[in-house]
């Protein structure tokens, strides 16, 4: 059992809590109004008692909303479907990241300011957890991330306890499972499995309030009731005061809970422990055979629409003000606050646990290195034993374009990893599990390391085939050219996915460019017979780069000896003497490949840096 045991548990106050947003569809509404306005001049004889339609700038999702769990409480937030319940549960796990929101939010009857969100976790509606992961793994993770200052023998032990504690122990090292990046799919835990274990993993820092959305919601009902009851059994042992916004519970549910929240149209109109009394007294009398979840969901739904609403809730808010408010007395708990985990230690074990993932999904990457062998090899049998010669000179080009083309499209490949990862991330975040940078770095330098193997493999195969140019120097330097080729052209990939937060859109707008990038690189055309009108496209074309940077490698200074070739009578004289002619006849005889590989490099660092600010700010869990 945890020392902790009864001295977690707090008592949560939100008062006058109201939330609006923007109203996106104002200008539409506003003309649709000028319209009916218009039709009612018209048209009033047909239509006297037409009224105006009401347009606000800004919408009121939830109104002066106000409630006090109790320690060791276990409260329901019902209410018919979009009437604030989710709205209200992430503003009092302070998850709200949008919209206007006023009142206050009191931890034991104090603003506790930044610490709040510390003594808090949130389990969402769905179960977003790594698939390759096994149970005490996942729990584990969490450990790891948000509980610094434990041994790691207490930490164990911790997430030991915790699987005990939601009933997964027989499934301890059990894989996740679920559809991979990709589509493959694993078999893993069932839908109640999951459930428990993102339960587990709320719970496994002790939390003093526990947030769950629609805990039940996917369950069968024998599995949602066993969930509910661990729950219970949680408020009574740890002494936790948990929230769980609840649709449709059925009666030995509804029973579990010691306090009910009804929530309609973004209004309270009653909190506590008997809402079947409050009901009757209002005149809603529950019948005997009727089970009292449904009958309360009911009867909400029925004064949402009815005429008796606003005056049921200005009837309860005067309860509220006049009674409750006073008679709640605050607890003396000491407070203390979890630290928070240094970055370091976050991407080690982001790095830990994403190295483990390609180990165990290592599907797309034997795909990656399995191609870059068979296409090195194959471009290797096309261009084999290439001469420096005059005859072989568009083939040695053509060798240096098809690997730069082939490493610019291989990227293609971690579509998937990017925006299936892109989820995981955005819940954990949003769980404030660890910062966006130890995870983008341990995301690049796993792809680092397949886009070196892959970079290395591909050219060196294809150059030691064909025999390119043969000195150390220039073969190190286009190895580590090919690598930043590849490295740029994964960043940019990754850049995409990040941006736009969809596979398709990535391919498509990812496709566009690859093909400009081709087109605009110097090889079909050379720089100098591009149209005026798009020629300038080069100088932001990163692959034009790579291609003068690998050029000058291979020709610069380079002696070619002349074959004529005769065809009967006719012999075809040598176009190029020497490798100079070569550059100059592309139009990059002035570069460098030293000026040209640094282009290359500045590319990189501004995709990897493009791709993180796309990461941190954009596409973020929409809640
Ligand atoms: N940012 C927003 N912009 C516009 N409307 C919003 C916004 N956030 C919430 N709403 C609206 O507020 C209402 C309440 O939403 P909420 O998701 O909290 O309802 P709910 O009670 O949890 O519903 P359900 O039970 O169906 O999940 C909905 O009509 C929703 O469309």
């Amino acid at each position: 059992m945890d020392s902790n045991n009864n001295t977690k548990g707090v008592q949560l106050t939100f008062k006058n809590i109201t939330y609006r947003v923007e109203n996106k569809k104002y200008k539409k509404q506003l003309k649709k109004q000028a319209e009916a306005k218009k039709k009612k001049n018209d048209d009033y004889e047909n239509n006297p008692n037409f009224t105006d339609i009401k347009v606000e700038k800004e919408l009121t999702i939830l109104n002066n909303v106000s409630g006090v769990i109790e320690k060791g409480e276990l409260c329901a937030l019902m209410g018919p479907s979009g009437s604030g319940k989710s709205t209200l549960l992430d503003i009092l796990a302070e998850r709200k990241t949008t919209g206007k929101i006023t009142g206050k939010l009191l931890i034991n009857g104090k603003e506790v300011g930044e610490a709040y969100k510390k003594f808090c976790s949130y389990v969402t509606q769905e179960d977003v957890l790594l698939q390759t992961a096994t149970v005490f793994e996942t729990i584990k993770f969490y450990a790891d991330l948000k509980l610094p200052d434990m041994t790691e023998e207490d930490k164990v032990n911790r997430v030991e306890q915790v699987i005990e504690d939601v009933g997964l122990t027989h499934r301890r090292d059990a894989m996740i499972g679920g559809i991979l990046p990709g589509g493959i799919f694993i078999k893993g835990l069932s839908g109640g499995e999951k459930r428990r274990v993102s339960i587990g993993c709320g719970l496994v820092t002790n939390p003093s309030l526990i947030f769950l959305d629609e805990p039940t919601s996917g369950l069968d009902s024998v599995t949602a009731l066993s969930v509910m009851r661990t729950l219970l059994d949680l408020t009574k042992t740890k002494g936790c005061t948990i929230i769980a916004s609840i649709h449709q519970p059925r009666g030995e549910i509804f029973e579990l809970f010691n306090k009910v929240m009804v929530v309609i149209k973004g209004k309270m109109i009653y909190s506590g422990s008997n809402i079947l009394e409050y009901f009757e007294q209002l005149g809603y009398k529950c019948p005997n055979n009727m089970n009292p979840a449904d009958y309360c969901l009911d009867t909400a739904v029925e004064i949402g629409d009815g005429d008796r609403y606003e005056e049921i809730c200005t009837q309860w808010q005067k309860t509220w003000e006049n009674e409750i408010v006073n008679e709640i007395t605050q607890p003396q708990i000491a407070l203390e606050k979890p630290k928070a985990i240094g970055l370091q230690y976050q991407y080690y074990y982001l790095l830990k646990r994403s190295w483990k993932d390609l180990l165990r999904n290592p599907g797309n990457f034997i795909a990656r290195v399995g191609t870059a062998v068979v296409t090195g090899l194959l471009y290797g049998a096309c261009f084999a034993g290439l001469k420096e010669t005059d005859k072989d000179v568009q083939k040695i080009i053509g060798v240096i374009f098809f690997l730069i083309t082939g490493l610019n499209l291989t990227p293609f490949a971690a579509i998937s990893i990017f925006i299936s990862q892109r989820t995981l991330f955005n819940a954990e975040r949003a769980s404030k599990v660890y910062h966006s940078f130890p995870y983008y770095l341990s995301l690049v330098t796993v792809e680092a390391l397949v886009v070196f193997l892959v970079a290395l493999i591909n050219a060196m195969v294809c150059y030691l085939l064909a025999h390119l140019r043969w000195d150390a120097g220039s073969f190190f330097f286009a190895m580590l050219n090919y690598f930043f080729v590849h490295l740029l052209s994964d960043y940019l990939i990754c850049t995409l996915a990040n941006l736009t937060g969809a596979s398709d859109l990535t391919f498509a707008y990812g496709s566009g460019l690859s093909v400009v990038y081709m087109l605009f690189a110097g090889f079909f055309v050379p720089v100098q017979e591009l149209p005026k009108a798009f020629g300038w496209l080069h100088y932001i074309n990163p692959i034009f780069y790579s291609f003068v940077s690998l050029m000058q490698v291979q020709f610069k200074d380079l002696d070619l000896k002349c074959v004529e070739q005769t065809n009967g009578n006719y012999t075809i004289p040598c176009q190029f003497n020497n490798g100079n002619e070569v550059l100059m006849y592309y139009g990059i005889d002035e570069w460098t490949a030293g000026d040209s590989f640094g282009i290359v490099v500045l590319w990189t660092v501004f995709f990897f840096a493009t791709s993180y600010l796309a990461l941190h700010y954009l596409n973020k869990e929409k809640r």
